[in-house]
Protein backbone atom coordinates (compact mmCIF):
# COMPACT_ATOMS: atom_id res chain seq x y z
CA UNK A 1 0.00 0.00 0.00
CA UNK A 2 1.01 3.43 -0.81
CA UNK A 3 2.63 5.10 2.15
CA UNK A 4 0.97 8.37 3.10
CA UNK A 5 4.25 11.38 3.86
CA UNK A 6 3.31 14.43 5.99
CA UNK A 7 6.36 17.42 5.46
CA UNK A 8 6.28 20.02 7.71
CA UNK A 9 8.13 22.96 6.91
CA UNK A 10 7.63 27.01 6.63
CA UNK A 11 9.74 27.35 3.28
CA UNK A 12 6.88 26.92 0.66
CA UNK A 13 9.47 26.35 -2.37
CA UNK A 14 11.48 23.37 -0.65
CA UNK A 15 7.63 22.10 0.74
CA UNK A 16 6.67 22.18 -3.55
CA UNK A 17 9.87 20.71 -4.57
CA UNK A 18 9.69 17.63 -1.68
CA UNK A 19 5.68 17.29 -3.02
CA UNK A 20 6.13 17.20 -6.66
CA UNK A 21 9.46 14.18 -6.11
CA UNK A 22 7.56 12.30 -3.77
CA UNK A 23 4.59 12.20 -5.53
CA UNK A 24 6.16 11.37 -8.68
CA UNK A 25 7.57 7.69 -6.85
CA UNK A 26 4.18 7.06 -5.68
CA UNK A 27 3.76 8.48 -2.29
CA UNK A 28 0.81 9.67 -0.75
CA UNK A 29 2.24 13.64 0.02
CA UNK A 30 0.34 16.35 2.72
CA UNK A 31 2.01 19.37 3.06
CA UNK A 32 2.22 21.72 6.20
CA UNK A 33 3.51 25.43 6.62
CA UNK A 34 3.58 25.91 10.30
CA UNK A 35 2.46 23.94 13.41
CA UNK A 36 -0.91 24.66 13.41
CA UNK A 37 -1.53 23.57 10.15
CA UNK A 38 0.26 20.55 10.73
CA UNK A 39 -2.09 19.55 13.92
CA UNK A 40 -4.82 19.59 11.68
CA UNK A 41 -3.15 17.80 8.79
CA UNK A 42 -2.38 14.89 10.95
CA UNK A 43 -5.71 14.81 12.26
CA UNK A 44 -7.68 14.83 9.41
CA UNK A 45 -4.88 12.68 7.32
CA UNK A 46 -3.73 9.17 7.44
CA UNK A 47 -0.26 9.69 8.02
CA UNK A 48 2.62 7.06 8.26
CA UNK A 49 5.93 9.22 8.11
CA UNK A 50 6.03 12.76 9.42
CA UNK A 51 9.38 15.04 7.84
CA UNK A 52 9.58 18.15 11.12
CA UNK A 53 11.15 20.91 10.25
CA UNK A 54 12.13 22.23 13.89
CA UNK A 55 12.02 26.01 13.40
CA UNK A 56 8.66 26.62 12.72
CA UNK A 57 7.07 30.15 12.82
CA UNK A 58 4.59 29.50 15.36
CA UNK A 59 5.76 26.46 17.64
CA UNK A 60 8.92 24.88 18.80
CA UNK A 61 9.65 22.27 16.67
CA UNK A 62 10.98 20.02 19.56
CA UNK A 63 7.78 20.69 21.37
CA UNK A 64 5.49 19.67 18.59
CA UNK A 65 7.13 16.45 18.06
CA UNK A 66 6.99 15.43 21.59
CA UNK A 67 3.48 16.09 21.55
CA UNK A 68 2.91 14.54 18.18
CA UNK A 69 4.95 11.26 19.31
CA UNK A 70 2.93 10.96 22.55
CA UNK A 71 -0.74 11.29 20.35
CA UNK A 72 0.50 9.12 17.44
CA UNK A 73 2.43 5.83 18.43
CA UNK A 74 2.10 4.14 15.01
CA UNK A 75 3.70 6.73 13.03
CA UNK A 76 7.20 7.40 12.03
CA UNK A 77 8.94 11.22 12.99
CA UNK A 78 11.70 12.46 11.02
CA UNK A 79 13.45 16.17 11.65
CA UNK A 80 14.81 18.47 9.39
CA UNK A 81 17.37 20.83 11.05
CA UNK A 82 19.68 23.16 9.95
CA UNK A 83 23.18 22.89 9.24
CA UNK A 84 24.57 22.91 12.84
CA UNK A 85 21.74 22.40 14.73
CA UNK A 86 22.92 18.81 15.73
CA UNK A 87 22.09 19.13 19.52
CA UNK A 88 18.75 19.60 18.51
CA UNK A 89 18.79 16.69 16.25
CA UNK A 90 20.12 14.57 19.48
CA UNK A 91 17.54 16.05 21.61
CA UNK A 92 14.70 15.17 19.10
CA UNK A 93 16.51 11.61 18.60
CA UNK A 94 15.97 11.52 22.42
CA UNK A 95 12.44 12.94 22.28
CA UNK A 96 11.14 9.79 19.89
CA UNK A 97 12.36 11.02 16.64
CA UNK A 98 13.29 7.54 13.86
CA UNK A 99 16.47 9.92 12.52
CA UNK A 100 16.84 13.62 10.85
CA UNK A 101 18.32 15.03 8.19
CA UNK A 102 20.10 18.16 7.86
CA UNK A 103 19.10 20.92 5.45
CA UNK A 104 19.38 21.63 2.54
CA UNK A 105 19.21 17.96 2.21
CA UNK A 106 19.29 15.43 -1.06
CA UNK A 107 16.35 14.14 -2.40
CA UNK A 108 18.04 10.66 -2.39
CA UNK A 109 18.93 11.41 1.55
CA UNK A 110 15.57 12.25 1.77
CA UNK A 111 14.31 8.87 0.02
CA UNK A 112 16.33 6.48 2.08
CA UNK A 113 15.71 7.07 5.44
CA UNK A 114 11.62 7.15 3.94
CA UNK A 115 12.74 3.25 2.65
CA UNK A 116 14.27 2.56 6.26
CA UNK A 117 11.18 4.26 7.96
CA UNK A 118 8.93 2.24 5.77
CA UNK A 119 10.43 -0.93 6.39
CA UNK A 120 10.63 -0.28 9.88
CA UNK A 121 6.79 0.61 9.73
CA UNK A 122 6.10 -2.63 7.90
CA UNK A 123 7.64 -4.87 11.31
CA UNK A 124 5.79 -2.84 13.18
CA UNK A 125 2.88 -3.74 11.60
CA UNK A 126 3.58 -7.16 10.43
CA UNK A 127 4.17 -8.21 14.62
CA UNK A 128 0.49 -6.48 15.53
CA UNK A 129 -1.02 -8.49 12.09
CA UNK A 130 0.73 -11.89 13.41
CA UNK A 131 -0.39 -10.98 17.16
CA UNK A 132 -3.89 -10.77 15.45
CA UNK A 133 -3.60 -13.85 13.99
CA UNK A 134 -2.05 -15.81 17.45
CA UNK A 135 -5.54 -14.01 18.43
CA UNK A 136 -5.65 -15.00 22.43
CA UNK A 137 -2.44 -12.93 22.68
CA UNK A 138 -2.38 -14.50 26.25
CA UNK A 139 -1.68 -17.64 25.13
CA UNK A 140 2.06 -16.63 22.83
CA UNK A 141 2.58 -15.48 26.52
CA UNK A 142 4.31 -12.18 25.31
CA UNK A 143 6.48 -13.96 22.84
CA UNK A 144 8.12 -11.35 20.35
CA UNK A 145 9.48 -11.91 17.03
CA UNK A 146 8.87 -10.37 13.32
CA UNK A 147 11.73 -12.63 11.59
CA UNK A 148 10.78 -14.30 8.80
CA UNK A 149 12.08 -17.64 10.20
CA UNK A 150 10.12 -17.26 13.04
CA UNK A 151 7.04 -16.87 10.66
CA UNK A 152 7.16 -20.18 9.91
CA UNK A 153 7.41 -21.48 13.13
CA UNK A 154 3.99 -19.55 13.76
CA UNK A 155 2.66 -21.51 11.05
CA UNK A 156 3.42 -24.74 12.20
CA UNK A 157 2.20 -23.91 15.61
CA UNK A 158 -1.19 -22.96 14.28
CA UNK A 159 -0.91 -25.75 12.28
CA UNK A 160 0.18 -28.50 15.36
CA UNK A 161 -1.70 -27.11 18.07
CA UNK A 162 -4.92 -28.60 17.22
CA UNK A 163 -3.28 -32.19 16.81
CA UNK A 164 -1.69 -33.98 19.52
CA UNK A 165 1.50 -34.41 17.21
CA UNK A 166 4.72 -34.53 18.94
CA UNK A 167 6.95 -32.05 18.36
CA UNK A 168 10.81 -31.41 19.33
CA UNK A 169 11.87 -28.18 19.13
CA UNK A 170 15.51 -27.71 18.69
CA UNK A 171 17.97 -25.07 19.12
CA UNK A 172 20.73 -23.09 21.03
CA UNK A 173 20.03 -22.62 24.43
CA UNK A 174 17.77 -19.49 25.61
CA UNK A 175 16.13 -19.16 21.71
CA UNK A 176 12.46 -19.46 23.37
CA UNK A 177 11.82 -23.36 22.98
CA UNK A 178 9.91 -23.69 26.27
CA UNK A 179 8.00 -20.46 25.99
CA UNK A 180 6.90 -21.99 22.23
CA UNK A 181 6.19 -25.64 24.07
CA UNK A 182 3.72 -23.19 26.22
CA UNK A 183 2.17 -21.47 23.29
CA UNK A 184 1.50 -24.69 21.61
CA UNK A 185 -0.06 -26.20 24.65
CA UNK A 186 -1.91 -23.03 25.17
CA UNK A 187 -2.66 -22.74 21.92
CA UNK A 188 -4.38 -26.49 21.68
CA UNK A 189 -7.50 -27.53 22.95
CA UNK A 190 -5.44 -28.94 26.19
CA UNK A 191 -5.16 -25.51 27.21
CA UNK A 192 -7.43 -25.99 30.64
CA UNK A 193 -5.07 -29.14 31.40
CA UNK A 194 -1.85 -28.93 33.17
CA UNK A 195 1.17 -28.16 31.25
CA UNK A 196 3.91 -29.97 33.21
CA UNK A 197 7.38 -29.21 32.00
CA UNK A 198 10.09 -31.34 32.82
CA UNK A 199 14.43 -30.11 32.59
CA UNK A 200 15.81 -33.33 32.28
CA UNK A 201 19.03 -32.04 32.40
CA UNK A 202 18.44 -30.59 36.17
CA UNK A 203 17.43 -33.83 37.63
CA UNK A 204 20.57 -36.93 38.70
CA UNK A 205 20.19 -39.71 36.00
CA UNK A 206 18.86 -42.06 38.99
CA UNK A 207 16.43 -39.75 39.71
CA UNK A 208 14.64 -38.82 36.89
CA UNK A 209 12.80 -42.00 36.56
CA UNK A 210 10.62 -41.59 39.87
CA UNK A 211 9.84 -37.86 38.60
CA UNK A 212 8.82 -38.41 35.53
CA UNK A 213 7.08 -41.71 36.44
CA UNK A 214 6.81 -41.81 39.95
CA UNK A 215 6.72 -45.04 42.75
CA UNK A 216 5.40 -46.90 44.68
CA UNK A 217 5.51 -47.20 48.70
CA UNK A 218 8.81 -49.41 49.45
CA UNK A 219 10.25 -48.82 45.78
CA UNK A 220 13.40 -47.94 47.25
CA UNK A 221 15.25 -46.67 50.46
CA UNK A 222 13.53 -43.52 51.96
CA UNK A 223 10.20 -43.69 49.69
CA UNK A 224 7.92 -43.60 52.49
CA UNK A 225 4.75 -43.21 50.42
CA UNK A 226 3.63 -43.80 47.26
CA UNK A 227 3.88 -40.56 44.49
CA UNK A 228 2.56 -39.87 41.16
CA UNK A 229 5.44 -39.25 38.27
CA UNK A 230 4.92 -35.93 36.11
CA UNK A 231 3.54 -37.86 33.81
CA UNK A 232 0.52 -39.12 35.49
CA UNK A 233 0.56 -34.94 36.09
CA UNK A 234 0.22 -34.20 32.86
CA UNK A 235 -2.78 -36.27 32.35
CA UNK A 236 -5.46 -33.89 29.91
CA UNK A 237 -2.42 -31.77 29.11
CA UNK A 238 0.88 -31.66 27.99
CA UNK A 239 4.40 -32.62 29.11
CA UNK A 240 7.37 -30.94 27.79
CA UNK A 241 10.29 -32.96 28.21
CA UNK A 242 13.22 -30.11 28.37
CA UNK A 243 17.13 -30.67 27.39
CA UNK A 244 15.49 -34.67 26.02
CA UNK A 245 19.09 -35.30 24.83
CA UNK A 246 20.58 -35.78 28.34
CA UNK A 247 18.29 -38.55 28.93
CA UNK A 248 20.60 -41.69 29.41
CA UNK A 249 20.16 -44.61 26.81
CA UNK A 250 18.58 -47.06 29.46
CA UNK A 251 15.99 -44.69 30.42
CA UNK A 252 15.50 -43.65 26.76
CA UNK A 253 13.63 -47.39 26.80
CA UNK A 254 11.21 -46.98 28.90
CA UNK A 255 10.50 -43.44 27.62
CA UNK A 256 10.01 -45.18 24.38
CA UNK A 257 6.68 -46.89 25.93
CA UNK A 258 5.81 -43.60 27.31
CA UNK A 259 6.17 -41.95 24.33
CA UNK A 260 4.76 -44.75 22.17
CA UNK A 261 1.40 -46.59 24.17
CA UNK A 262 0.95 -43.21 26.69
CA UNK A 263 1.69 -45.84 29.15
CA UNK A 264 4.12 -46.74 31.85
CA UNK A 265 4.92 -48.46 35.25
CA UNK A 266 5.65 -46.51 38.97
CA UNK A 267 8.62 -47.71 40.16
CA UNK A 268 8.22 -50.49 42.35
CA UNK A 269 4.74 -51.56 40.81
CA UNK A 270 4.19 -54.12 38.02
CA UNK A 271 0.85 -52.31 36.67
CA UNK A 272 0.66 -50.56 33.77
CA UNK A 273 -0.58 -46.95 34.17
CA UNK A 274 -2.29 -45.30 30.41
CA UNK A 275 -2.19 -41.22 30.35
CA UNK A 276 -3.48 -39.11 28.00
CA UNK A 277 -0.79 -36.88 27.68
CA UNK A 278 0.43 -34.69 24.77
CA UNK A 279 4.28 -34.76 24.46
CA UNK A 280 6.77 -31.74 23.29
CA UNK A 281 10.39 -31.94 23.70
CA UNK A 282 13.29 -29.98 23.39
CA UNK A 283 17.09 -30.31 23.14
CA UNK A 284 20.07 -27.86 21.72
CA UNK A 285 21.73 -30.58 20.78
CA UNK A 286 22.03 -32.69 17.60
CA UNK A 287 19.81 -35.49 18.22
CA UNK A 288 20.59 -36.75 14.37
CA UNK A 289 24.18 -36.74 15.39
CA UNK A 290 23.45 -38.99 18.50
CA UNK A 291 21.45 -40.95 16.70
CA UNK A 292 24.59 -41.87 14.76
CA UNK A 293 26.92 -41.99 17.85
CA UNK A 294 24.73 -44.16 19.36
CA UNK A 295 24.03 -42.27 22.08
CA UNK A 296 20.25 -41.80 21.53
CA UNK A 297 17.79 -44.41 20.37
CA UNK A 298 16.25 -43.97 16.71
CA UNK A 299 12.89 -45.14 17.48
CA UNK A 300 12.67 -42.65 19.90
CA UNK A 301 14.25 -39.88 18.07
CA UNK A 302 11.37 -40.75 15.26
CA UNK A 303 8.85 -41.26 17.95
CA UNK A 304 9.34 -37.37 19.09
CA UNK A 305 10.17 -35.89 15.72
CA UNK A 306 6.73 -36.10 14.13
CA UNK A 307 6.77 -32.33 13.95
CA UNK A 308 10.14 -30.53 13.81
CA UNK A 309 10.73 -26.83 14.37
CA UNK A 310 14.09 -25.13 14.50
CA UNK A 311 14.36 -21.90 16.31
CA UNK A 312 17.30 -19.40 15.00
CA UNK A 313 19.65 -18.26 16.78
CA UNK A 314 19.25 -14.64 18.06
CA UNK A 315 22.00 -13.41 16.06
CA UNK A 316 20.24 -14.06 12.86
CA UNK A 317 17.38 -12.57 13.68
CA UNK A 318 18.52 -8.45 13.95
CA UNK A 319 15.10 -7.67 13.48
CA UNK A 320 13.88 -9.46 16.33
CA UNK A 321 16.89 -8.07 18.15
CA UNK A 322 15.96 -4.45 17.80
CA UNK A 323 11.83 -5.54 18.93
CA UNK A 324 13.31 -7.46 22.24
CA UNK A 325 15.54 -4.34 23.30
CA UNK A 326 12.55 -2.42 22.62
CA UNK A 327 10.05 -4.26 24.67
CA UNK A 328 12.32 -5.26 27.49
CA UNK A 329 13.43 -1.74 28.30
CA UNK A 330 10.09 -0.43 27.47
CA UNK A 331 9.00 -2.99 30.31
CA UNK A 332 11.66 -1.28 32.96
CA UNK A 333 9.93 1.88 31.42
CA UNK A 334 6.76 1.05 33.19
CA UNK A 335 7.97 -0.81 36.46
CA UNK A 336 10.68 2.03 37.27
CA UNK A 337 8.82 4.68 35.76
CA UNK A 338 11.62 6.12 33.94
CA UNK A 339 12.35 6.99 29.97
CA UNK A 340 15.31 4.22 29.21
CA UNK A 341 16.82 4.34 25.78
CA UNK A 342 20.06 3.03 23.78
CA UNK A 343 21.72 5.46 21.46
CA UNK A 344 22.22 4.35 17.74
CA UNK A 345 25.71 3.47 18.54
CA UNK A 346 25.31 1.27 21.46
CA UNK A 347 22.64 -0.18 19.60
CA UNK A 348 24.57 -1.10 16.91
CA UNK A 349 27.39 -2.82 19.28
CA UNK A 350 24.62 -4.94 20.06
CA UNK A 351 23.44 -6.24 16.64
CA UNK A 352 26.41 -7.07 15.84
CA UNK A 353 27.18 -9.10 19.46
CA UNK A 354 26.93 -13.10 18.78
CA UNK A 355 24.62 -13.31 21.97
CA UNK A 356 25.87 -17.18 22.80
CA UNK A 357 23.27 -17.15 25.31
CA UNK A 358 20.30 -16.13 22.74
CA UNK A 359 17.50 -14.24 24.11
CA UNK A 360 17.96 -15.52 28.14
CA UNK A 361 20.99 -13.23 28.03
CA UNK A 362 20.08 -10.44 25.86
CA UNK A 363 17.07 -9.76 28.73
CA UNK A 364 19.50 -10.01 31.26
CA UNK A 365 21.95 -7.87 29.57
CA UNK A 366 19.65 -5.14 29.40
CA UNK A 367 18.19 -5.55 32.53
CA UNK A 368 22.05 -5.53 34.27
CA UNK A 369 21.98 -1.81 32.22
CA UNK A 370 18.97 -0.63 33.59
CA UNK A 371 20.39 -0.95 36.57
CA UNK A 372 23.62 0.35 36.41
CA UNK A 373 22.59 3.17 34.02
CA UNK A 374 23.22 6.62 35.14
CA UNK A 375 20.10 8.39 33.96
CA UNK A 376 18.24 6.95 31.93
CA UNK A 377 20.53 6.28 28.69
CA UNK A 378 22.20 3.20 28.37
CA UNK A 379 25.65 3.38 27.62
CA UNK A 380 28.04 0.49 26.60
CA UNK A 381 29.31 0.50 29.88
CA UNK A 382 26.38 -0.32 31.24
CA UNK A 383 26.50 -4.05 29.33
CA UNK A 384 28.40 -7.04 30.77
CA UNK A 385 31.69 -7.01 30.55
CA UNK A 386 31.80 -9.21 26.62
CA UNK A 387 29.80 -7.37 24.86
CA UNK A 388 32.13 -4.15 26.14
CA UNK A 389 35.01 -6.26 24.90
CA UNK A 390 33.85 -7.24 22.09
CA UNK A 391 33.09 -3.74 20.76
CA UNK A 392 36.73 -2.94 21.80
CA UNK A 393 37.36 -5.54 18.94
CA UNK A 394 34.67 -4.47 16.93
CA UNK A 395 34.87 -1.80 14.01
CA UNK A 396 31.51 -0.69 14.34
CA UNK A 397 32.30 1.00 17.83
CA UNK A 398 35.71 3.19 16.48
CA UNK A 399 37.65 2.35 19.07
CA UNK A 400 39.01 1.23 22.47
CA UNK A 401 35.58 2.34 24.02
CA UNK A 402 32.43 2.96 23.07
CA UNK A 403 32.70 7.09 23.12
CA UNK A 404 29.37 8.66 23.14
CA UNK A 405 30.11 11.92 21.05
CA UNK A 406 26.96 13.43 23.07
CA UNK A 407 28.94 13.14 26.41
CA UNK A 408 31.05 15.59 27.90
CA UNK A 409 34.69 15.12 28.11
CA UNK A 410 34.41 14.42 32.42
CA UNK A 411 31.64 12.38 31.36
CA UNK A 412 33.55 10.12 29.25
CA UNK A 413 36.59 9.74 31.86
CA UNK A 414 34.07 8.85 34.38
CA UNK A 415 32.59 5.84 31.89
CA UNK A 416 36.14 4.73 31.79
CA UNK A 417 36.61 4.98 35.08
CA UNK A 418 33.23 2.55 35.51
CA UNK A 419 33.93 0.01 32.97
CA UNK A 420 37.23 -0.22 34.70
CA UNK A 421 36.09 -0.55 37.76
CA UNK A 422 33.04 -2.93 37.08
CA UNK A 423 35.56 -5.22 34.83
CA UNK A 424 37.78 -6.19 37.82
CA UNK A 425 34.80 -6.39 39.76
CA UNK A 426 33.29 -8.84 37.47
CA UNK A 427 37.40 -10.69 37.23
CA UNK A 428 37.68 -10.73 40.58
CA UNK A 429 34.41 -12.39 41.45
CA UNK A 430 33.28 -9.94 43.66
CA UNK A 431 35.81 -9.87 45.97
CA UNK A 432 36.73 -5.86 46.17
CA UNK A 433 40.14 -6.71 48.11
CA UNK A 434 41.44 -8.22 45.42
CA UNK A 435 39.79 -5.81 42.60
CA UNK A 436 41.19 -3.09 44.78
CA UNK A 437 44.87 -4.33 44.69
CA UNK A 438 44.45 -5.01 40.89
CA UNK A 439 43.55 -1.07 40.31
CA UNK A 440 46.27 0.16 42.47
CA UNK A 441 43.33 1.95 45.04
CA UNK A 442 42.53 1.04 48.44
CA UNK A 443 39.61 -0.88 49.48
CA UNK A 444 38.20 2.47 50.83
CA UNK A 445 38.61 4.26 47.50
CA UNK A 446 36.48 1.45 45.56
CA UNK A 447 34.07 1.27 48.12
CA UNK A 448 33.47 5.29 47.86
CA UNK A 449 33.73 4.91 44.26
CA UNK A 450 30.74 2.16 43.94
CA UNK A 451 28.54 4.67 46.19
CA UNK A 452 29.09 7.12 43.87
CA UNK A 453 27.95 5.17 40.83
CA UNK A 454 25.22 4.07 42.89
CA UNK A 455 24.18 7.94 43.72
CA UNK A 456 23.75 8.50 40.29
N1 LIG B 1 10.87 -14.31 21.34
C1 LIG B 1 10.90 -14.04 22.64
N2 LIG B 1 10.17 -13.03 23.15
C2 LIG B 1 10.24 -12.70 24.47
N3 LIG B 1 11.01 -13.34 25.35
C3 LIG B 1 11.74 -14.37 24.91
C4 LIG B 1 11.72 -14.78 23.55
N4 LIG B 1 12.55 -15.83 23.40
C5 LIG B 1 13.05 -16.08 24.61
N5 LIG B 1 12.59 -15.23 25.53
C6 LIG B 1 12.96 -15.16 26.97
O1 LIG B 1 14.27 -15.69 27.04
C7 LIG B 1 14.40 -16.58 28.14
C8 LIG B 1 14.78 -17.97 27.63
O2 LIG B 1 13.70 -18.53 26.92
P1 LIG B 1 13.39 -20.09 26.98
O3 LIG B 1 13.60 -20.63 28.35
O4 LIG B 1 12.06 -20.31 26.34
O5 LIG B 1 14.56 -20.61 26.02
P2 LIG B 1 15.03 -22.09 25.75
O6 LIG B 1 15.39 -22.15 24.31
O7 LIG B 1 13.99 -23.04 26.25
O8 LIG B 1 16.33 -22.19 26.63
P3 LIG B 1 17.06 -23.50 27.24
O9 LIG B 1 17.44 -24.37 26.06
O10 LIG B 1 18.25 -22.95 27.93
O11 LIG B 1 16.06 -24.16 28.14
C9 LIG B 1 13.07 -16.57 28.87
O12 LIG B 1 13.17 -15.67 29.93
C10 LIG B 1 12.09 -16.06 27.84
O13 LIG B 1 11.09 -15.32 28.48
Amino acid sequence: MEKSILFVDDEIRLLRSLSLSFRKKGYHVTLAANGQEARRKMLENEVDLVFLDLNLPDANGLELLQEFSSLYHQKVFIIMTAYGEVESAVSAMKAGAFDYVVKPAKLDEIELIINRACTWLGMKQENLHLKERLKHMESTNGFISISPEMKHIYELIERVSSTDATVLLHGESGTGKSMIARMIHNLSGRNSGPFIAVNCAAIPEQLLESELFGYEKGAFTGATASRAGKFEAAHGGTIFLDEIGEVSISLQAKLLQAVQEKSFMRLGSNQLKQVDVRIISATNRNLKQMVQDGSFREDLYYRLNIVDMHMPPLRNRTDDLQLLIEEFLEKHRKKMKKNYRLSSQVMNILKSYEWPGNVRELQNAVERAVVLCKDEDLSIQDFPHEIQGFSQTNPVSGGLFAFDKTKTLPEQLEDIERQFILTAIEEHHGQIASAARELGVSRQRLFYKLNKFLEH
